[in-house]
């Protein structure tokens, strides 16, 4: 069996890949991302993934690495992670109201192999309140996550509407993922 291993270190992408029950370790991948200038958002976060993917495969031949990336995109306007509270705030107040849309890319590579794919889910959100927008960094949370929030941790009255996989949100698609795997094994062995 070819050893697999999550090059990342989100607990969201750890805690999803395990219910998968395909067994894997973790080797965080310490990439300096280069964001290539006019990428459309799916080839974006598919490129980011293949960096993460890349790097830990050099220096594990003969493992199957999988590595991903999320982003948030209100029309052209990109939401990562924030830099600090400040930042956080700006992206809670503008996703506030908006429908926008999550991309996670992921890419499976083995040795000089690769095969990726982009999963988008449009969200919905009702209107934030300043008072929920300072208790909610105040928790910490927004910190660690693209766009300033996590949609498994927001009061649920928040969310008008979730069209698409709620997983591609947390930053792992589990179903086109299980897919992608499936045909990626058959391909190397
Ligand atoms: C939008 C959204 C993002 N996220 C998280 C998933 C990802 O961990 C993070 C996006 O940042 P990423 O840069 O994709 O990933 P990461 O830095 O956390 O981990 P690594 O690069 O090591 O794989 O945001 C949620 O948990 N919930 C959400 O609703």
């Amino acid at each position: 069996m070819i050893p697999v291993i999550l090059a990342s270190g989100s607990p969201r992408r750890k805690e999803l890949l395990a219910t998968t029950n395909i067994p894997f370790t973790i080797i965080n991948s310490a990439v300096d991302e280069v964001e290539k200038p006019g990428l459309a958002p799916s080839d974006l976060v598919q490129d980011l993934a293949s960096q993460k993917a890349a790097a830990v495969a050099e220096q594990y031949p003969n493992h199957i690495i999988i590595g991903a990336d999320t982003l948030v995109f209100l029309g052209a306007e990109r939401f990562g992670k924030p830099k600090d509270e400040h930042d956080a705030c700006r992206m809670l107040t503008a996703l506030s109201g908006t429908t926008h849309s999550v991309y996670t890319g992921v890419v499976l590579r083995y040795n000089q192999q690769s095969y990726g794919f982009t999963a988008c889910t449009n969200i919905s959100f009702n209107q934030f309140d300043d008072d929920f927008i300072d208790q909610y960094i105040a928790s910490g949370s927004p910190m660690d996550k693209a766009g300033s929030y996590g949609i498994q941790d927001l009061p649920p009255a928040l969310i008008a509407k979730i069209d698409g996989e709620f997983d591609t949100v947390m930053g792992f698609p589990r179903e086109a993922f299980k897919t992608a795997y499936d045909d990626f094994l058959k391909t190397i062995i």
